[in-house]
């Protein structure tokens, strides 16, 4: 554990890599504490404390919460408390629930056979196939997440503008640092991030808001799946600012800020985390094939996908955890000390408005845990091949000690975690069934490099040389 004041806490600068340190800078700049040690990462995360919860974040930089001057237009920059719980509550047990997960099945597919297509075209257009399969992933996962948010039939053009839109405030985020802090002094001393800031919202408010207006003013049918913004159409929050207040109706600016939220970190991460786990078996051509041989083992050969038996695949699912560990995609999980919270370390209360960082990918690579930590070895989730087979679950503490947290741990884990896992299983046995995947030469190998921002992404976009596999091919592979 370090422990920084004002004074020092540029320190904490010094051990961070330099990408994050800009990304973070304007929470870096309060007093701060890193924490590396797993026994006091799970006491903090998951246990709590005395009195309070530690469950509370930094002000975010969050593009909704600097917009509306901390009224919180998400659940990740919502304080704990019951505005929070109730918006939470509504996206764990309707959109995200593991057992409603079915429900998008159709959906699932459709993106595959886009990208698939996608894919097929771009190696039929090069004369030896070498594709670009980042932007690809992401334009599929953008998709996928879009018809979970806003239900069927939104034009494929306004797809694409809407991705564009959601990425360029992605990459915005770093600049957004400055108002982290003092937001009122900072508009006016950087009125031209603010009036970029607004413009990029409001491009999203023109595409998002008629999507909005359309479900709410559609007849529902009964029995059919619901999207995202039909629950919070009809959700009833309590006001944090006015408790005596009646429960209300979420606002325009809120359902903006909701979808955004649920496309920005649906989709950011999984792309980038599918992106590390092809890059993966594109340098390691003996695991591609072990995953190839556990599909073609589960799946019959006249299956036009594999659908949620991935989730099955043991194989598949150590693959997936190794590059969760190796390469978590989320950076840092954070917490401030909130007032409520008696947080005690080394026998000396922590001060309320500290800011306290959990790096992700330090936390998962201790020697004590794991051997060989650095290496790539899907074998250590194995049972029969000497190594453990366990759950994120289990991993984020079942014995009182972190092992590795890629969702974050605690009150605020990733409430996207289920549905991630699905989606990053299912996209990678199909890509893997339906290609072989080759690295390309000389500069366009795959370089297993992370650009570390808000977000761990691959310092080159993923590029491969691809291979069409037929069915009876891919079984033959396995031979
Ligand atoms: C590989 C994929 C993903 C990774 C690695 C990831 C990682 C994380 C992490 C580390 C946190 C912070 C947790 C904490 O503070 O303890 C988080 C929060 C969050 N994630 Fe994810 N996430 C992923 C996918 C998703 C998906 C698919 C969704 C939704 C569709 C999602 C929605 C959220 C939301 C809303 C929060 C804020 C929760 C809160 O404050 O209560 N994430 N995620």
């Amino acid at each position: 554990v370090r422990r920084h004041g004002h004074a020092s806490s540029k320190a904490v600068y010094t051990r961070l890599a330099t990408s994050v340190k800009s990304t973070f800078a304007g929470w870096l700049r309060q007093p701060a504490i890193v924490i590396r040690d797993r026994a006091t990462a799970h006491r903090l995360l998951v246990r709590g404390c005395v009195g309070g919860s530690f469950s509370n974040r930094p002000p975010s930089m969050a593009p909704s919460a600097v917009l509306s001057h901390r009224r919180y237009h998400n659940l990740t920059s919502a304080p704990y408390g019951p505005f929070w719980r109730v918006t939470r509550r509504n996206l764990t047990s309707e959109v995200l629930h593991p057992l409603r997960l079915h429900r998008y099945a159709a959906a699932r597919r459709d993106a595959l056979c886009d990208l698939v297509a996608d894919l097929k075209n771009q190696c039929t257009s090069s004369p030896d196939g070498l594709v670009l399969a980042a932007e690809s992933i992401r334009t599929a996962m953008f998709g996928l997440l879009t018809t979970m948010c806003f239900g069927d039939g939104v034009d494929a053009g306004l797809i694409r503008a809407m991705a564009d839109a959601q990425h360029d405030l992605v990459q915005f985020f770093p600049e957004l640092r400055v108002f982290a802090k003092l937001p009122v002094a900072a508009r006016l001393i950087h009125r031209q991030r603010w009036s970029k800031l607004v413009a990029l919202r409001r491009k999203q408010e023109e595409m998002y808001l008629p999507l909005i207006h359309a479900r709410r003013s559609r007849q529902r049918k009964s029995g059919e799946t619901p999207a995202y913004v039909d629950t919070l159409i009809d959700l009833r929050v309590p006001d944090d600012h006015n408790k005596r207040r009646r429960p209300r109706r979420l606002t325009d600016g809120e359902l903006v800020g909701m979808c955004s939220e649920f496309l920005g970190a649906g989709t950011e991460t999984v792309a980038a985390a599918l992106q590390w786990i092809m890059a993966n078996l594109v340098k390691r051509p003996h695991m591609q094939e072990a995953v190839r041989r556990e599909i073609n083992a589960a799946v019959d050969a006249d299956a036009e996908e594999v659908g949620e038996e991935v989730l099955g695949l043991e194989y598949l699912n150590a693959v997936v955890m190794e590059v969760l560990r190796l390469y978590p995609t989320a950076t840092l999980v954070f917490r401030q000390v909130s007032e409520q919270d008696d947080i005690i370390h080394d026998g000396q209360r922590i001060p309320t408005g500290t800011n306290v960082l959990f790096p992700l990918k330090s936390l998962a690579q201790d020697k004590a845990t794991w051997v060989n930590p650095d290496e790539f070895k899907p074998e250590r989730f194995l049972a029969d091949k000497g190594g453990e087979s366990i759950s994120l679950v289990a991993a984020a503490g079942s014995g009182g000690e972190i092992r590795m947290i890629p969702f974050g741990a605690g009150r605020r884990v990733c409430p996207g975690m289920a549905v991630a896992m699905l989606h990053m299983g299912y996209f990678t046995a199909n890509l893997v069934r339906e290609f072989e995947w080759r690295e390309a030469k000389g500069e366009l190998a795959v370089y297993l490099r992370p650009h570390f921002g808000f977000f761990t992404v691959m310092k080159h976009p993923l590029r491969a040389h691809l291979a069409v596999l037929t069915r009876r091919e891919g079984a033959r592979k396995e031979e």
